[in-house]
């Protein structure tokens, strides 16, 4: 087991040699998960000027102290400010105006008495006429049903910061403050390779011994799903000549990232370790890790390689755990995974490797608790399409026993 690199150390000497892409300016309707590639500074404050957070009456706060049950207050209303429109003119003391939410509060108004709180009933229309008073009963503090300006953000505010994923709020934001463009980092592409003679295209039958290539399609959705732009090449065979010319064909398109499936273990036809050794500077490595335990790694011209594991499992699960920070780095961010944690539902029994578990989850009050996908075969890819999540086994606990509370990475919103 000890000759099997570490998965946390396989991470760090991925991430060593990587450097994010350049910056490129794009819509802010094009710009959801993508990654800020600069902090954005706020160029205005927001809200940009005071305004009234209810419908009803600005006043001065100081004019209102001795209203009370036993002596209602009246105020001559003097303004009428609807949103979009600017007070003509300043609020005198002892007068009010009539506001809507969201209208500029009047200058030396600093405080709203809402609509309910005073004698005034209206139904909306487009005239509603002016009432020639107000009457209340009860004071309003300073400040009281007032949006002060920059409440929200303050001009030359970092909004957003470099490397960080636009959301939907943070684009919302970007709308706010009339930025209608974004500089984001470009997006990571990513040629796939799939290797091996057993290998038919979708549009093929089937003849005894071959099987559909799966691989280039999951790993092509992953790098989708985390920020990148996926290129699929024709299968290659599993012949030097075959797979040096994949290899070839992937460099012509100058991807940032080649990741091929297949031929890395030990069998007659992986040949793919043999042709990276020519073409590039090639590591190989075996990982202690369960499944994805073969995979070579390096550089060809100086692009990212990764040669993962054929099992249709294993290529997924060397995704998520060694390409998938790769990708962010490349895309020029680090964000951490949210992990959680669940507990084991049943007897687990692994051979002593870091083993990611495909499990369902089910809620039982406040944690989860995890059942295998059935087989756990590193071939059995409907262990993947069942799992709600990966649970980690660390290295070298080979029994897990029902209760046992472990890590676990989230693939989808389990069902309640
Ligand atoms: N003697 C040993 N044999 C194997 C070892 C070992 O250490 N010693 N490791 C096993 C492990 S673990 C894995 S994982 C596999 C990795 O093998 P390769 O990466 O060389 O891949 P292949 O042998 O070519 O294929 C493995 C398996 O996956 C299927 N496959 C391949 N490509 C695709 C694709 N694009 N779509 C769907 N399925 C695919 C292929 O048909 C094989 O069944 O080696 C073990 N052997
Ligand atoms: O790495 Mo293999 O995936 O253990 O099946």
């Amino acid at each position: 087991m000890s000759t099997l690199l570490n998965v946390d150390r396989a991470i760090e000497l991925i991430l060593e040699g990587l450097n994010s892409k350049g910056p490129e300016e794009i819509s802010i309707m094009e710009a959801l998960n993508r990654i800020a590639a600069s902090n954005i500074i706020a160029p205005m404050s927001l809200p940009p000027f005071a305004n009234s957070a209810l419908d009803g009456f600005a006043v001065h706060a100081s004019d209102t102290q001795t209203a009370s049950e036993d002596s209602p207050m009246t105020l001559p209303v003097s303004l009428d400010i609807t949103a979009g429109t600017h007070p003509e003119r300043p609020l005198e003391m002892g007068e009010a105006a009539r506001i809507m939410t969201g209208a500029p509060l009047p200058e030396g108004a600093d405080a709203i008495i809402a609509v309910e709180a005073t004698n005034v009933d209206w139904e909306a229309d487009d005239e509603v006429p002016l009432p020639e008073s107000i009457q209340f009963t009860k004071p309003v503090k300073a400040g009281h049903g007032v949006r002060a300006i920059g409440e929200s953000v303050k001009a030359g505010q970092v909004i957003i910061e470099k490397g960080s994923v636009l959301r939907s709020a943070s684009i919302g934001m970007l709308a706010g403050l009339g930025l209608s463009e974004v500089s984001v980092t470009q997006q990571p592409r990513v040629a796939i390779i799939s290797s091996g003679n057993e290998l038919v295209p979708l549009h093929e039958t089937l003849t005894p011994g071959k099987i559909h290539d799966s691989n280039s399609y999951s790993l092509a959705m992953l790098v989708k799903q985390y920020g990148g732009i996926p290129t699929r090449l024709p299968i290659a065979r599993d012949s030097l000549d075959s797979i040096r010319q994949t290899f070839h064909s992937a460099l012509d398109n100058f991807p940032d990232m080649i990741i091929s499936s297949a031929g890395v273990s030990v069998g007659t036809a992986d040949l793919v370790r043999t042709v990276l050794t020519e073409l590039g500077e090639v590591d190989f490595w075996r990982i202690n890790l369960r499944p994805g335990k073969p995979l070579a790694y390096g550089k060809l011209r100086g692009i990212p390689f990764f040669g993962l594991p054929g099992n249709p499992v294993s290529a997924m699960v060397t995704f998520e755990v060694l390409v998938r920070p790769a990708l962010l780095k490349l895309a020029g961010t680090q964000e951490v995974e949210l992990h959680t944690t669940a507990v084991a539902g049943e007897r687990i029994t692994t051979d002593g490797r870091r083993s990611y578990e495909r499990v369902t989850l089910k809620r039982d009050g406040n944690h989860w608790v995890a059942y295998l996908t059935g087989t756990q075969s590193s071939g059995a890819l409907m262990s993947m399409v069942l799992a709600d999540a990966l649970m980690i086994v660390p290295e070298d606990m080979t029994v897990v026993e029902p209760g046992t509370i472990l890590p676990i990475k989230l693939l989808r919103q389990p069902k309640i």
